[in-house]
C-alpha cells in the first residue's frame, strides 16, 4: 500500500492505492497528521496526478461541497452523474460540476486545482486511473431483494399492506427488478405466507420485474397462478446449508430446479438461479470456489438466465470473493452473473467494487439493509441499496434509481418495523432530504 500526502497543494489529499482498489480522502488544509500516517514524500508526488482524475472534492473549500457530494454524484472525468437519476456519459467538460458558478462567481481556484495535474508526466498512475475507470460498467442493474430477503426473517408478521406499500415505493424509486416474495412452505417461512396476496396486488404493475422464489414445482405453479412472470430457484454451494435451508441435498435440489426450469421454459417464464454460501457456510466454514462454480454451471445449463452468487452469511472479503468469481467466470459468462452480498462484516461495498472491476454489472441489495436468512443464524441483512446507489453514483455508473425516493422507501419500512435504518447513506442524508427535498 502506498500513502501520499500533497503538502504543496492548498488542500491535502491522501490517496491509498492497494492492488486494484483505490480510495481518495480529502483532508482540510488544517489537518494535523496523525503519527500513524506516512508523510507524502516528493518522490511519490508524481503519482498524484493519476488520481487527480478521480478527485471529487472541492479543494478550495478543503472539504466536499454538500451539493456535489452528498447525493453521491460522480465527478469523475467523462462520467458525470447528475443529482437527478440520470447519468451523462462523456459529457462535455463544461458540464462538469467543478466548472459551475458558485455563489454567482466562477470558482477559478477550484477549477485550477482540478486541472493542474494533467500537465504532470505521470503515465503509470494515469494508466492506473484510466484502467480503473475502463473496467467499470457504465450501467448497473440493481435487483432489489428487500421485500423477500429483507422481510423473510422479521420476527413479527409484517402486514401484507405494508409489504405492498414498500414494493410500490420501491417501484417509484426507479428500481428495475424487485424480488417480491417467495412461494415456499409457510411452515418453513411463515413471514411470506401471504405470497399470493402480495403477488396479486402488484402483478399488473408495468415496467418493473417482480421475480419470486420457488423451491419446487408446487411453488412454481402457485407463483404462476398468482401472476408471477419471473421466478428464482435457489441452490447452495454447501451441502449442509442445502439441507437446513430446503431440506434436501444439492443434487436433489438441482433435480427439482430442472423440473421448474422445464416448466418455466414451456411458459416462457425466465428463471433466475441463486447459489448461496458462495464464500462460507454457517455449518461447514469456508466453501471452495470449485463447488460454487459447479452449482452455478448446473443452474446456467438448465436454463437460468442469470446466476446470483450469494454470500449468505456475509463473511467474504475481496480476498475470497475474487477467487470465487474467477472460478465461476471460467464456466458461466460474466454477463450472466450477479452478486448478492450480506453485510455481516461490513465488506459488501468493497466486494461489490471488485465484482464491478471483474465485469459484473448486476447487483442484489436490500433497501435499508433489511434482512437475513432464517437458516443462517447471525447473518445480517443484505448490503443497503441506498449505499450501493450512492457508491455507484460516485463512480459515475448509471442505475436510473432516484436516491431520494429510495431513501424514503427505506425510512418507511424501517419506521414501520421499528428498526434502525441499516443504510449509512440514509442516515447521512435522511434529515437533509426532509429539509430540502428539491436537491434530491
Ligand atoms: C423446500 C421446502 C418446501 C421443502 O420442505 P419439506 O418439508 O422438505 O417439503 P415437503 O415436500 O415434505 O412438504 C412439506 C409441506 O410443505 C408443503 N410445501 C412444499 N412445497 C411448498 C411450496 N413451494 N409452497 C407451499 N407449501 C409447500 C407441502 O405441501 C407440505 O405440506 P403439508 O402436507 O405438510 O401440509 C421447504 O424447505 C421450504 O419451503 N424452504 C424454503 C426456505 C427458504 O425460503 N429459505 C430462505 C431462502 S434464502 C436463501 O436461500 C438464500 C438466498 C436466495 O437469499 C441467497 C443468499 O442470501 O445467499
Amino acid at each position: 500500500m502506498l500513502s501520499f500526502k500533497n503538502l504543496s497543494n492548498p488542500s491535502v489529499w491522501r490517496i491509498c492505492l492497494s492492488g486494484t482498489f483505490l480510495a481518495a480522502s480529502p483532508f482540510t488544509s488544517h489537518y494535523t497528521m496523525s503519527s500513524l500516517e506516512e508523510p507524502l514524500g516528493l518522490e511519490k508526488f508524481a503519482s498524484l496526478d493519476s488520481v487527480s482524475r478521480l478527485r471529487r472534492f472541492s479543494t478550495s473549500a478543503c472539504r466536499p461541497r454538500y451539493d456535489e457530494m452528498e447525493m453521491g454524484n460522480c465527478l469523475i472525468e467523462g462520467r458525470s452523474c447528475s443529482s437527478s437519476s440520470t447519468c451523462h456519459e462523456d459529457s462535455p467538460r463544461d458540464t462538469y460540476p467543478w466548472r459551475r458558478q458558485i455563489n454567482g462567481r466562477s470558482n477559478s481556484r477550484y477549477l485550477q486545482d482540478r486541472l493542474y495535474g494533467t500537465s504532470c508526466k505521470d503515465n503509470g498512475g494515469r494508466d492506473f486511473a484510466n484502467k480503473f475507470l475502463r473496467e467499470l460498467p457504465r450501467y448497473v442493474k440493481i435487483v432489489e431483494v428487500g421485500p423477500r430477503d429483507g422481510l423473510q426473517n422479521e420476527k413479527n408478521v409484517v402486514p401484507t399492506s405494508v409489504k405492498i406499500e414498500l414494493i410500490q415505493r420501491l417501484v417509484a424509486s426507479g428500481l428495475p427488478v424487485i424480488e417480491a416474495t417467495s412461494f415456499v412452505s409457510p411452515k418453513w417461512v411463515p413471514q411470506l405466507a401471504d405470497a399470493k396476496d402480495v403477488m396479486e396486488a402488484i402483478r399488473d404493475v408495468d415496467g418493473v420485474r417482480f421475480p419470486v422464489l420457488t423451491p419446487n414445482l408446487k411453488g412454481f405453479e402457485a407463483a404462476v397462478a398468482a401472476g408471477a412472470k419471473e421466478v428464482a430457484v435457489f441452490a447452495s454451494a454447501s451441502e449442509s446449508f442445502s439441507k437446513s435451508n430446503i431440506n434436501c441435498s444439492i443434487e436433489e435440489s438441482l433435480a427439482r430446479y430442472r423440473a421448474v426450469a422445464e416448466a418455466a421454459r414451456k411458459l416462457s417464464i425466465p428463471v433466475r438461479g441463486y447459489v448461496s454460501c458462495v464464500v462460507g457456510c454457517p455449518v461447514e466454514g469456508p466453501v471452495p470456489p470449485s463447488n460454487v462454480a459447479r452449482v452455478a454451471k448446473e443452474l446456467f445449463d438448465m436454463g437460468c438466465f442469470e446466476i446470483s452468487l450469494g454470500d449468505t452469511i456475509g463473511v467474504g472479503t475481496p480476498g475470497t470473493v475474487v477467487p470465487m468469481l474467477q472460478a465461476v467466470m471460467a464456466v458461466v459468462p460474466v454477463d450472466k452473473l450477479a452478486v448478492h452480498f450480506h453485510d455481516t462484516y461490513g465488506q459488501s461495498l468493497p466486494n461489490i467494487l471488485v465484482s464491478l472491476q471483474m465485469g459484473i454489472s448486476t447487483l442484489d441489495s436490500s433497501v435499508s439493509g433489511l434482512g437475513g436468512c432464517p437458516y443462517a443464524k447471525g447473518a445480517s441483512g443484505n448490503v443497503a441499496t441506498e449505499d450501493v446507489v450512492y457508491m455507484l453514483r460516485g463512480l459515475g455508473i448509471k442505475t436510473n434509481v432516484d436516491l431520494g425516493k429510495l431513501i424514503s422507501a427505506g425510512e418507511f419500512i424501517s419506521k414501520t418495523l421499528g428498526r434502525q435504518n441499516g443504510s449509512k447513506t440514509a442516515a447521512a442524508l435522511g434529515k437533509k432530504m426532509t429539509a430540502d427535498a428539491s436537491k434530491i
